[in-house]
């Protein structure tokens, strides 16, 4: 049975799950029982002059691709009824009972997924604060999918809820209290919906209790944050009041000295919004080696770019940091679990962040580390006292699951 299917609820309800980003407005239409995508789809460069739709449809292996001209996310989501009603499924026969959402930033207030009604749209829209970039384009696909769909629930799934059980110790700061308190400055870690399902699916792949494991959790796609997991609760994680912290990303800097702010703002005269572009979206991978996808940095470093050796070697030094304190934290590691993009796919990325672990138990196995495959794997040779393993994450199906236990709990036996 697939991860998917076997924590899902038995009913043969249909979710649609909406992760809407600033420019884009992605979706699935989900048969959690089953463990089912009945159509998946993308509508990119919202607000553009030239938007595409991509619309597919797994189980006929079909794939639709067309030009289109979407000014904001409302009209994304005629495009995407459009789509269902052109190339199926039909939505009358596969009504959605509910609409489960991506939200980013849930603050210290949302801790569980949650209906959504007028109060919720008001804080996540406060906590815009906290997430500029992504909280007031997850809040106008909410109002977007209620003009939509007005029958239906709605739910918020948000990626920092399940860090909500780290410990005082791991997410506070060491700045001013009283300051840090009023501005809410404060660790909350991101990619929890992530983290939450590959730590749940690492453990039935190996055929353990979750509560039983302590993980180390490597989710390494555009975004990228490793995430210290003990008995399937996060207590540490490596973004923090933003997802500026921690491992380098596609265009994000990850961890550096705050001084270097002051330093460029003095001496080379960049004011707070252009450090802000120049740590967001100027750095990282491609900040360092000149490319923000994995797989062009990967192929300049095969062609002996030094740039992209160095943003590769960079990248795996600070997995590798990480690795080595959450080990610290956790006191024992059962499993280095990787997934998303670069962490599903990455042989080389694997290699390099796990070399000289040895003396620490972790042993990589090298054929199984460059087998390719699309399901959950064992990486490490037979006598490594770690397990690592690829578990290819699954965010949309797990906010699907989320968003049915909110509309249609199970009974209580
Ligand atoms: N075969 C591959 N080898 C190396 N990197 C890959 C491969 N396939 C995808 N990636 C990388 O995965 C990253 C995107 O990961 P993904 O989880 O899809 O991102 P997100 O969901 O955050 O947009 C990109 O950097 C891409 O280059
Ligand atoms: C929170 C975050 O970094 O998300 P993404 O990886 O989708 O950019
Ligand atoms: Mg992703």
């Amino acid at each position: 049975m697939s991860a998917r299917a076997a924590s899902a609820p038995d009913t043969d309800a249909v979710v649609l799950v909406v992760n809407s980003g600033s420019s884009s407005l992605k979706y699935q239409l989900i048969e959690p029982a089953a463990g089912r995508t009945l159509a998946a789809g993308l509508v990119e460069r919202i607000g553009m002059e030239d938007g595409h739709l991509q619309h597919r449809i797994p189980a006929d292996d079909a794939s639709f691709d067309e030009a289109v001209v979407v000014p904001d996310h409302e009209a994304a989501f005629r495009v995407m009824l459009g789509a269902f009603a052109a190339h199926g499924p039909s939505l009358d026969e596969h009504a959605p009972i509910a609409v489960g959402h991506r939200v980013v930033q849930g603050g210290a207030r949302f801790f569980e997924p949650t209906l959504v009604d007028r109060l919720v749209k008001i804080n996540i829209d406060e906590l815009s604060a906290l997430a500029p970039l992504h909280n007031p384009a997850n809040l106008a696909g909410i109002e977007a999918a209620e003009h939509a769909f007005p029958e239906v629930p709605h739910v918020a799934v948000f990626d920092t809820a399940f860090h909500q059980t780290m410990p005082p110790a791991a997410y506070s700061y060491a700045i001013d209290r009283a300051l840090a308190a009023k501005h809410r400055v404060r660790r909350y870690g991101f990619h929890g919906t992530s983290h939450a399902y590959v730590s749940r699916a690492a453990a039935e792949f190996l055929g353990r209790p979750v509560e039983e494991l302590r993980q180390i959790v490597l989710h390494l796609g555009n975004g990228a944050s490793a995430c210290a997991v003990s008995g399937g609760r996060s207590v540490e994680t490596s973004m923090g009041m933003t997802p500026l912290e921690g491992l380098v990303m596609g265009t994000r800097s990850g961890d550096i000295d705050p001084a270097v702010l002051f330093h460029l703002h003095r001496r080379a005269g960049l004011s707070v919004d252009e450090l802000d572009r120049l740590l967001n979206s100027e750095s990282g991978i491609l900040g360092l080696g000149g490319h923000r996808d994995m797989r062009d940095l990967t192929h300049a470093a095969d062609a002996g770019d030094a740039d992209a050796v160095l943003a590769l070697e960079v990248y795996t030094h600070r997995i590798r940091s990480y690795i080595g304190a959450y080990a610290a934290q956790l006191g024992r590691v059962d499993a280095i679990v990787f997934t998303a993009g670069v962490g599903e796919n990455s042989a080389i990325v694997r290699e390099w962040s796990l070399a000289g672990l040895e003396g620490f138990g972790v042993l990589l196995d090298a054929d199984r580390n460059r087998e390719r495959s699309q399901a959950a794997r064992r990486i490490s040779a037979d006598d490594s006292r770690v397990e690592v393993l690829v578990v290819p994450t699954d965010e949309e199906f797990e906010i699907a699951r989320q968003t049915l236990a909110v509309v249609a709990p199970p009974p209580v036996e």
